[in-house]
């Protein structure tokens, strides 16, 4: 009730004075910290992001929602680069209080093949200390986001592809796409945060089959068990019915959606938090073994020879 009250008002900008009254009511009730819950006050202060080639973020002045494309040709590898690019757009979106973001690519037919194999193939230490940190820190962003998510699928999404689009909220594919976390074929274990993204997206069975079978599911099979939402038949029909599904959070509260997201997805974000150190170093010494380096270095061959 006191929340509704407050929320027709968030709809335009709070004055300093109103956020004031409104930070020692809800802290009050909710028991948090003045900083923790001004970083999670809705607002509606839209901007336009400045240019990274690696990532665009094109804000509509008004539905105040973003569409965040990642660009990095041929099929958004996950580098170092692209982590920073991503990290720093969602740090812009959060500080400028957008409605929602959908997550899509510019690559015709890819959103993203996950990680870039160069990355973990004979690594340096320090860039991959670099890399894992900044990868663990977008999961943390985008997963805790306190704005909604959704992804339009727009091309084959394995591993860490797939990865990104579970942790958005909501996802609309497009036909004829690959989409998985095809990890343990290539000898990876799945990291605590990718299980957890994957758990909170499909039934725990479903994902016990998913992640020990690595499978890569079509976009009929992937709509079947949960993995996405809907089907588009193109792009910009994808991006169409995630704004669709972001629009429906104008009838809702902003303030109790984003505590509720929080609420359900705390227990996931403070176990990673909680281990992040353990984390890398569980990955590196898994990625540095003879075998794992050499099944990467052979796949790496098997895709360059296609
Ligand atoms: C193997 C990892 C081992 C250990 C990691 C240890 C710990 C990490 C654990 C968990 C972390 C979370 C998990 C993440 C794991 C990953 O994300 S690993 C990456 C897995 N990705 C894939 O298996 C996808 C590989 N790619 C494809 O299947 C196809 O490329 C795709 C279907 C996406 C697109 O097909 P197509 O349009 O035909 O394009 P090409 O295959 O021709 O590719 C174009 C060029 O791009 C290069 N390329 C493709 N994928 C990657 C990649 N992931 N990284 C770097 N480069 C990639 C490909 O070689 C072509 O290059 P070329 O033009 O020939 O030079």
């Amino acid at each position: 009730m006191l929340l509704t009250l407050f929320e027709s008002h968030t709809h335009f900008f709070l004055s300093m004075f109103q956020k004031m009254i409104l930070t020692k009511i809800i802290s009050n009730t909710l028991s948090l910290h003045k900083k923790q819950l001004i970083e999670w006050l809705p607002a509606v202060r839209y901007f336009s992001s400045p240019t990274n080639p690696l990532v665009n973020v094109d804000v509509n002045d008004k539905s105040g929602i973003a569409v965040v494309t990642m660009n990095r040709k041929p099929v958004n590898g996950l580098s170092l680069e692209l982590f920073e690019a991503m990290s720093k757009a969602l740090d812009d979106l959060e500080n400028n209080r957008i409605r929602g973001a959908i997550l899509t690519s510019s690559c015709p037919t890819v959103f993203s093949a996950g990680l870039d194999l160069n990355e973990l193939y004979q690594p340096d230490k320090k860039r991959f200390k670099a890399f894992w940190t900044t990868f663990q820190d977008v999961w943390l962003k985008l997963y805790g986001s306190s704005f909604p998510t959704a992804a339009a699928i727009n091309g084959h999404a394995p591993a860490g592809g797939c990865f990104l689009a579970i942790s958005c909220e909501y996802r609309v594919m497009c036909p004829d796409y690959k989409i998985g976390l095809n990890e343990t074929r290539l000898g990876i274990i799945a990291p605590i945060f990718l299980r957890a993204s994957m758990r909170n997206t499909v039934s725990n069975r479903e994902a016990e089959k998913a992640l020990t079978l690595g499978t890569l599911y079509s976009t009929e099979d992937a709509l079947k068990i949960g993995l996405i939402d809907e089907i588009a038949i193109y792009k910009v029909k994808a991006i169409e019915r995630c704004e669709n599904f972001l629009a429906q959070f104008n009838n809702v509260s902003s303030i109790a959606r984003s505590f509720t997201k929080r609420s359900l997805r705390q227990k996931d974000l403070e176990e990673l938090e909680n281990c992040r150190e353990e984390d890398f170093n569980i990955f590196w010494s898994n990625l540095i073994e003879p075998s794992v380096q050499k099944q990467i270095g052979d796949y790496m061959q098997s895709l360059k020879k296609k």
